[in-house]
């Protein structure tokens, strides 16, 4: 998957994931009344409406970007009615061709992490048949409670030819308070990323490994000090735009051969139709908004890469 990744990256010459992380005041009033008229309010109109907007915003970016990251959170809510809406989202994305990650930030104990890697990139078997939970093709993970809950996931990657991105330094503006704390003369951070490069060399791929790293976009120094520490590993890049990240410097996170970073945008593509910079977008065209603020990330960053 990380091959395959990396060849999609390259044939639309576009790093990008969208993450597909809605919410009720994201939908465009088409796709909310419709779906409040034929279910009601109930938690079944949001998991019919989140699945309509994301399928809209598939149709309109399968071209032009290699990945999605649906979050899981934002469908759980909604009970099962939500999970049914992850799962369509995740399937329908694939069928257009998509590398999906599931954000689903798992971590437990090693028989625990085992029923998480099956259910979202694996198959479980019943009676001799076999089906899949959640096809995700990478998800994220946290490695907070060490190896023997990481090695799970890792054993059903290497039977699935899947992939894993670690946390190992957060976006968020408290990240500092444990990631930042020093280890002899290393932040905790740098450790981690020890670690994830030494996993990562259980399960390599082509010319990156399949266990990649969560490097948030609002720090970029530390991006540039993890980007020596792990050359073969992938970082997805979340924190880009809504959260601060900028495009000027997204160059540190990338390898000099132009790759090994994917970055992350959620609100920033999906709620596009409620910027007022895509105003004429606005309602029955908001998957059209969101593919023109997929083309503009794509610039900016060719821009700042070049
Ligand atoms: O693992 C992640 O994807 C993640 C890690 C991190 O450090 N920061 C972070 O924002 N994320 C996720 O990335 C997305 C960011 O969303 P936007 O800020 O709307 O672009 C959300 O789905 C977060 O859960």
């Amino acid at each position: 998957m990380i091959n395959l990744l990396i060849d999609k990256i390259k044939e639309q010459n576009s790093p990008i994931v969208v993450g597909l992380d809605p919410k009720v005041e994201f939908l465009p009033e088409c796709v909310r009344e419709k779906a409040f008229k034929d279910f009601g309010h109930s938690s079944k109109a949001i998991g019919e409406a989140f699945y309509e907007f994301n399928k809209g915003i598939i149709d309109h970016i399968y071209d032009v970007v290699p990945s999605v990251k649906p979050q899981i959170a934002m469908y759980e809510q909604y009970g099962i009615e939500g999970l049914i809406a992850y799962k369509k989202t995740v399937d329908y994305a694939k069928s257009k061709g998509l590398v999906v990650i599931g954000d689903i930030k798992r971590g437990d104990i090693a028989s625990t992490a085992e029923a998480y890697a099956v259910g979202h990139l694996g198959q479980v078997t019943i009676e001799g048949n076999t089906e899949r939970g959640f096809d995700s093709d990478f998800i994220t993970i946290n490695p907070y409670m060490g190896y023997d809950t990481i090695k799970p996931f890792l054993d059903v990657c290497k039977e699935e030819n899947r992939g894993l991105f670690v946390l190992v330094k957060t976006s968020n503006p408290s990240s500092g308070d444990f990631q930042d704390l020093k280890v002899g003369d290393d932040f905790l951070y740098e450790r981690v990323a020890m670690k994830v490069d030494e996993w990562g060399q259980e399960h390599m791929g082509q010319e990156y490994s399949y266990v990649g790293a969560v490097v948030g976009a609002t720090y970029p120094e530390v991006g540039k000090r993890l980007r020596e520490l792990m050359p073969k590993t992938y970082f997805l890049v979340p924190g880009y735009g809504a959260q601060g990240g900028k495009a000027e410097d997204m160059a540190h996170y990338f390898n000099k051969d132009g790759l090994g970073a994917i970055i992350n945008s959620s609100r920033g593509i999906i709620a596009a139709h409620k910027n007022p910079k895509y105003e004429q977008f606005k309602n029955e065209g908001f998957a059209m908004a969101s593919r023109q603020a997929v083309l503009d990330m794509k610039k900016e960053l060719e821009e700042a890469l070049r």
